[in-house]
């Protein structure tokens, strides 16, 4: 808590129809807006990390307007590495401080109303705003955030399910690509604006962007519009671009945000790269890009060595069951094997694309982490790339050669403490334009050839390559604040 507050004026209006007195001061943790009413004395403060947005009533009355928040959660649930879904309140207001209403204003949720409004006089026959509720995603926290938070903020926003929006809870590892595929794309392609709630964690992002990408645009693609509430595991691409730090889980960006072109990478893999799916019991073949090659976009990461590693091993029911835990179990068994071996060295030769269009090999072809991210974080406090910015595009190289587990740790763990193991003199960190490996491990089951994209696991065959580049099309955007 600050320490110097300005003096609030008392005002006079009502909560809920029924007589109050609001107050509002600016901390120096951000504006604070408290009432109480004046018949029982009930009294709430709304304080701006627990404030998702005010957006102007139904009721006929310009001066009302409805304000969306959260309550603080208890510390004991603060305190927890796992994330708890919060206690969402809502007060219809009349009288409110002008200064709060144009602080809180919920522009986007007032974007979705307009979308709404239009869509109804056009008498389009299926709403262009979509909920998809990623029923796996982390520890399954979709479902009950969308039953408890969303649904009613959309009926506060006066939008209703069937008319003007659809709800899709995942009913398989396909159901967004399903999606994506038969909707969005043609939508998209016909100029259609969509706007969709995406409840999960990367996964979901990635299987759009590469739905999205799967076939040629037309020049009227219309980028759908996408608001990431964090429901997976890591939540990188949330973590990194938008707000995430108040105690709202993504509900402020949704009521506040503004889109924004979302970048991307574009994996190319050799011929015979499959991704894994179903815990690695089973193998896909990637979407080909023109000349043939297997591709995979991502909006986050693209990464080789000790970082995929965990990533594959930790993607079972077993593993994530432990939320963001998963990461840190796998890694230690990765580090210390139980047969007391060092950790796996990874061979292969790495080569960076500079800005001048030139590949440079590097001289080390002994690795424990190459990982090519466009985010700062890959988890809420893990940040694996401090000098990038939210959407920014640029493309960075984290890299090291062999250590022992103990000191992978203790590198490792100062990118929780934001970044700083990049200042380790045995961490390469560069912007680049891409990034290749050609990989030189020979083992029959492609275990050390396995290259993480956004989460997903891909392997690559004996004495083939990944590249990892920036791509220019526009996709998506993503709403930030
Ligand atoms: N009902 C379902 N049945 C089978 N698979 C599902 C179902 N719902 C979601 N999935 C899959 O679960 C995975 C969830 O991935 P997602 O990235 O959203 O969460 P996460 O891996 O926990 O988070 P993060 O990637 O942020 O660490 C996706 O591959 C998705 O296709």
């Amino acid at each position: 808590m600050g320490t110097s507050h300005s003096k609030g004026k008392a005002m006079k209006g009502t909560v809920d129809g029924k007589s109050a007195e609001f107050t509002f001061t600016t901390t120096p943790d951000g504006p604070r807006l408290k009432y109480k009413l004046k018949d029982t004395g009930v009294k709430d403060t709304i304080e701006k990390d627990c404030l998702i947005g005010t957006i102007s009533s139904k009721a006929n009355n310009a001066n009302s307007h409805i304000i969306l928040y959260v309550d603080r959660p208890e510390e004991a649930d603060s305190k927890k590495k796992s994330v708890v879904v919060p206690h969402y309140k809502s007060i219809t207001a009349t009288g409110l401080p002008k200064e709060f209403v144009d602080f809180s204003k919920a522009n986007f949720l007032e974007s979705l109303q307009k979308e709404h409004k239009q869509n109804a006089s056009k008498d389009a026959k299926e709403p262009n705003i979509h909920i998809v509720i990623s029923t796996l995603s982390g520890i399954g926290l979709a479902a009950p955030f969308y039953r408890e938070i969303i649904k009613h903020i959309l009926t506060a926003a006066n939008l209703t399910e069937g008319t003007d929006f659809l709800t899709h809870f995942t009913k398989s590892a396909k159901t967004v690509t399903e999606l994506a595929t038969e909707t969005w794309l043609p939508r998209a392609n016909a100029g259609v604006a969509q706007k969709i709630i995406l409840l999960s964690g990367d996964g979901g992002m990635l299987d759009t962007i590469n739905s999205l990408l799967s076939a040629p645009h037309s020049s009227s693609y219309n980028p759908p519009v996408i608001v990431l509430l964090p429901m997976g595991t890591g939540n990188a691409l949330a973590h990194s671009s938008t707000q995430t730090t108040d105690h709202t889980l993504g509900l402020s960006t949704l009521a506040q945000g503004n889109p924004r072109p979302l970048p991307l990478i574009k994996t190319r893999f050799s011929p015979g790269a499959r991704l894994l799916v179903d815990e690695a019991t089973r193998e896909e073949e990637l979407s080909p890009d023109a000349d043939g090659t297997p591709i995979l976009f991502g909006a986050v990461v693209a990464s080789w060595g000790f970082h995929a590693t965990l990533v594959a091993d930790s993607d079972t029911a077993a593993y994530r069951k432990h939320g963001v835990e998963r990461f840190g179990i796998a890694a230690k068994a990765a580090l210390f094997p139980s047969d007391g071996s060092p950790p796996h060295v990874y061979r292969g030769r790495v080569s960076v694309l500079d800005s001048a269009g030139t590949w440079k090999e590097m001289e080390r072809t002994e690795h424990a982490y190459v990982l090519a991210t466009l985010v700062a974080k890959l988890e809420k406090t893990f940040t694996v790339s401090p000098a990038s910015k939210p959407l920014e595009g640029a493309l960075r190289l984290v890299h090291f050669g062999p250590m022992d587990g103990e000191e992978v740790m203790r590198v490792m763990g100062l990118a929780y403490q934001g970044g700083k193991h990049v200042e380790d003199e045995r961490v390469g960190y560069q912007e680049c334009e891409g990034v290749r490996v050609d990989f030189e491990e020979d083992g029959e089951n492609g275990r050390w050839r396995r290259v993480c994209v956004d989460g997903k696991i891909v392997r690559v065959e004996r004495g083939g390559w990944v590249e990892i580049l920036r791509e220019g099309r526009r996709c998506v955007e993503l709403v930030a604040r």
